[in-house]
């Protein structure tokens, strides 16, 4: 078991509710398609995230990132193909708890106060993470009395993430975790995830920034249209002998010309 340094309140000891094997591939989407509003969003797009691994999603404004983690999150289905989490079907994961996910928008009611939502969140979990170390390792304590309406968008984005994480999920779907953060927060961020990457947590996140996914990623896939277009290590992505940005620009299409 490793830990979550939870800062001055204490470690936080992150083994995830259900361990998972590492042996396989935690999550495996094999063709998606889905067409919405008449636009082909999904297109026989395929993908796996390696159990313990931060795989890292970029592509293009509407490329069909967030899509991806909707389908694989039990929000939408897909016309077609099929999403695995454990070999089990995405709504067996859900229900059991195995997934976390943090939206680039999340509902949250606009008078809720953070430590009251992240309470709530708790409660619906077996064993979750305690709140009061997590909101002191993300640094809620600051703006604990804060309705969330009135947090900034840096602190909306540490309160999703925080509620992503407080059921102990061992998937966690990241959609663009960090935009709108501070380097300060950011660096945080990453220093958690990489935590819970070493205590066997798979997390899968989107990302605009091509310094974030060289960082964090183990694994790269980058989409373009609602299908693969590249996938691998940073490294192997570089051997092509161009940083990731450069391998990410001729790789997608520009939905305006610069
Ligand atoms: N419910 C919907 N009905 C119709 N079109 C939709 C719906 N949801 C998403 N889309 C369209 O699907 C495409 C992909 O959207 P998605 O949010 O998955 O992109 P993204 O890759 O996450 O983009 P960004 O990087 O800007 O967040 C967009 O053109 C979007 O307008």
């Amino acid at each position: 078991m490793s830990v979550v340094d939870a800062g001055p309140q204490g470690p936080i000891a992150y083994t995830p509710a259900v361990p998972s094997s590492a042996s396989s591939p935690l999550l495996q989407a094999v063709d998606l398609r889905l067409v919405l509003g008449g636009r082909t969003v999904l297109d026989a797009l395929s993908l796996t995230a390696q159990t313990g691994r931060i795989t890292a999603l970029l592509g293009p404004n509407g490329a069909g990132k967030t899509t991806f983690i909707r389908c694989c999150t039990g929000i939408l289905d897909p016309d077609e193909g099929d999403v695995r989490i454990a070999g089990g079907s995405v709504r067996a994961a859900v229900a059991a708890g195995r997934v976390g996910v943090m939206p680039q928008e999340s509902g949250a009611w606009s008078g809720i106060r953070p430590l009251e939502m992240l309470h709530h969140l708790a409660g619906l979990h077996a064993s979750p993470l305690p709140v009061d170390a997590l909101a002191e390792r993300l640094g809620l304590h600051d703006f604990a009395r804060t309705p969330y309406r009135r947090l900034s968008g840096g602190q909306k984005q540490a309160v999703n993430l925080a509620g992503a994480l407080v059921g102990r999920p061992e998937l966690v779907f990241l959609d663009e975790p960090t935009s709108g953060m501070d380097p300060h927060t950011r660096r945080a961020v990453w220093g958690l995830l990489r935590e819970l990457r070493d205590s066997g947590v798979t997390v899968l996140l989107t990302t605009h920034a091509m310094g974030e996914a060289e960082q964090l990623a183990d694994q790269v896939h980058i989409v373009d249209a609602g299908r693969i277009s590249i996938s691998g290590t940073v490294a192997e992505l570089a051997s092509e002998g161009a940083d990731l940005e450069e391998v990410f620009l001729r790789h997608t299409t520009a939905r305006i010309r610069p």
